[in-house]
Formats: C-alpha cells, sequence, structure tokens
C-alpha cells in the first residue's frame, strides 16, 4: 500500500534584522513548495529574524516584529493547506528560546524552543537563549492579542512535543540538536515519529558538509525516517557563510539536496518517498 508524501526543506539568504526581505523571501519558498507539490514545508533556524542579531536578541522589538511576520504568514492564502515550520525567537516565562513555531491553516500547532544549544567554534548561542530542558513535557504559552486575532487561540503548546496526524509523525530538531551526542532525534525515532525536520544556521568551515552529510545519513539509517535539513546561505550580516546544502534523506539514504555555494536567495528542495517505507 503506497501512501507517498512530497515535503519541502528551503535554503534561504536571510539577513540579520531584515524582517520585509526575510519574511518575502519565506514567502517565496512556501509558494515554490507548494507549486512542487509539497505538503509540508521546512526552514532554516531563526529565519524569520536571521540567524546573526547578536545582541539585537536582548531587545523586545526583535521579538515584536517576528511575531508581526509570523501573523503576515498565517493570514497569508500562500500558506494554506501546507504543514508550515518557521524559525524564531520566543520569549515564555521571561526567558528567549530560539524555537520552531508549526502551523496549518491558520493554526499554531506547537513552539518547539530549541533542546541544545551551541558554544563552540563561533557559535555563542547561550549569550542570548536558554535551553529548553523539560523533556517531553509542554506548557501553555500565551499568544501575543495580534496572533490570538488571526488564528482565534488564547493559548498553545510550548515545549519538547512532536505533531501526529491520521498519516504520520513530524518531530523537530534544531541545529545543534543533531551534532549532540544525546540528539533528540533517538528518542523520537524509538518513538516511532517517521518524519523529523531539522532547521538550521550552520556556517561553512573546510570539509564541514562532509560531517553535516554523515549526521543526517546516520540520524535515519538506524530506526529509519526522513530527516529534512534546511539551512542558511550567505553571510547574514556578520562575518560568517553560511553554505547551504538543506538536503532530505530517507532511511540513510539522502534522497535529494541544495546547493552548498550558490546565488539563488531562494533554493527550495523536494522529495517524494513512501511512508510505507519507513515501516519496513
Ligand atoms: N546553530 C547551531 O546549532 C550550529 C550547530 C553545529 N555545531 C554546526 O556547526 O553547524
Amino acid at each position: 500500500m503506497g501512501r507517498t508524501v512530497t515535503v519541502a526543506v528551503c535554503t534561504l539568504n536571510q539577513w540579520a534584522m531584515d524582517f520585509d526581505g526575510n519574511s518575502r523571501r519565506i514567502l517565496q519558498s512556501i509558494q515554490e513548495a507548494k507549486d512542487a507539490g509539497a505538503t509540508y514545508r521546512s526552514g532554516p533556524e531563526l529565519e524569520i529574524c536571521g540567524y546573526s542579531c547578536e545582541d539585537h536578541f536582548y531587545e523586545s522589538d526583535t521579538l515584536l516584529h517576528s511575531w508581526e511576520v509570523l501573523a503576515n504568514l498565517l493570514k497569508s492564502s500562500i500558506c494554506e493547506d501546507m504543514l508550515i515550520d518557521v524559525g524564531m525567537p520566543v520569549m515564555h516565562k521571561n526567558v528567549t528560546y530560539n524555537c520552531r513555531v508549526a502551523f496549518l491553516n491558520r493554526r499554531i500547532l506547537l513552539i518547539r524552543p530549541k533542546m541544545r544549544l551551541c558554544e563552540d567554534g563561533n557559535y555563542r548561542e547561550s549569550r542570548w537563549f536558554s535551553p529548553w530542558t523539560k523533556e517531553r513535557t509542554v506548557e501553555d504559552y500565551f499568544l501575543p492579542r495580534m496572533i490570538s486575532q488571526v488564528t482565534g487561540q488564547t493559548v498553545v503548546p510550548f515545549g519538547d512535543a512532536v505533531i501526529a496526524t491520521r498519516d504520520t509523525c513530524v518531530g523537530f530538531e534544531i541545529c545543534e540538536e543533531l551534532w549532540h551526542p544525546a540528539s533528540n532525534h533517538i528518542p523520537m525515532s524509538l518513538d516511532g515519529v517517521e518524519i523529523i525536520a531539522n532547521g538550521s544556521g550552520s556556517y561553512f568551515e573546510l570539509r564541514k558538509a562532509y560531517v553535516t552529510v554523515d549526521l543526517v545519513k546516520s540520524a535515519t539509517f538506524k530506526s529509519g525516517g526522513c530527516y529534512m535539513f534546511s539551512n542558511l546561505r550567505g553571510c547574514d550580516g556578520g562575518r560568517l557563510y553560511f553554505n547551504g546544502g538543506s538536503s532530505i534523506t530517507l532511511n540513510g539514504n539522502i534522497l535529494n539536496r541544495g546547493r552548498q555555494f550558490a546565488l539563488e536567495d531562494v533554493e527550495v528542495t523536494v522529495a517524494t518517498f513512501d511512508l510505507e517505507d519507513i515501516r519496513f
């Protein structure tokens, strides 16, 4: 029995604090994903505000403008009938987290905070964010009024959870969680999560692309599953170059992979596979 699905990962040339441009590129990626027949679109880490906002992450305006962009995405007809997750900073109980926000047809399904922050190389994430440490726990998140007006929701789940649908089960990792020895995809795979989306802000280092390819393959090699890796491209306003190379991997094999060094601001990479192939 075939149960084919088409999913999309996106490589975006986002810029720190360019809310208009970032939002335009996100919408373009969603439109391209839809045109390619995808019913699920994921994107890179902190794609709404840009990854390298540095101490602007301390400013409440950065969080406010991220919500404004999300409100426009929720309202847009381009986003209808597709599961979408986007990356943005969210403050919960006065603590800022680096999050994925998953939504479908004007309703937020889950806000998933990053659980392992990156501190090596040029990464200093704990300067601006705290990791979510409550495993398999969600709390009520009270939405800003401007979002409630669009979605009709007052609270949504915030925390370590996955999205179960009639057809499959979707979970999330955020960048470093893939690199960490106690990766979050391990308990999720053992628990039957079939699709894991990773929004990343992974900058270029010599030979790192080999590591990334090995990691996405091994994440799905042992238990099976689909791994959707989306990465940023370009400089983002800082001194680092994010090298793209977004990929979709099934059961240890790369199905499709975006380019590493390219000039397009928006590159959408899709793959179609049979969910039954995960269930052998
Ligand atoms: N943004 C991140 O979490 C980066 C994770 C990873 N260590 C990398 O170098 O790509």
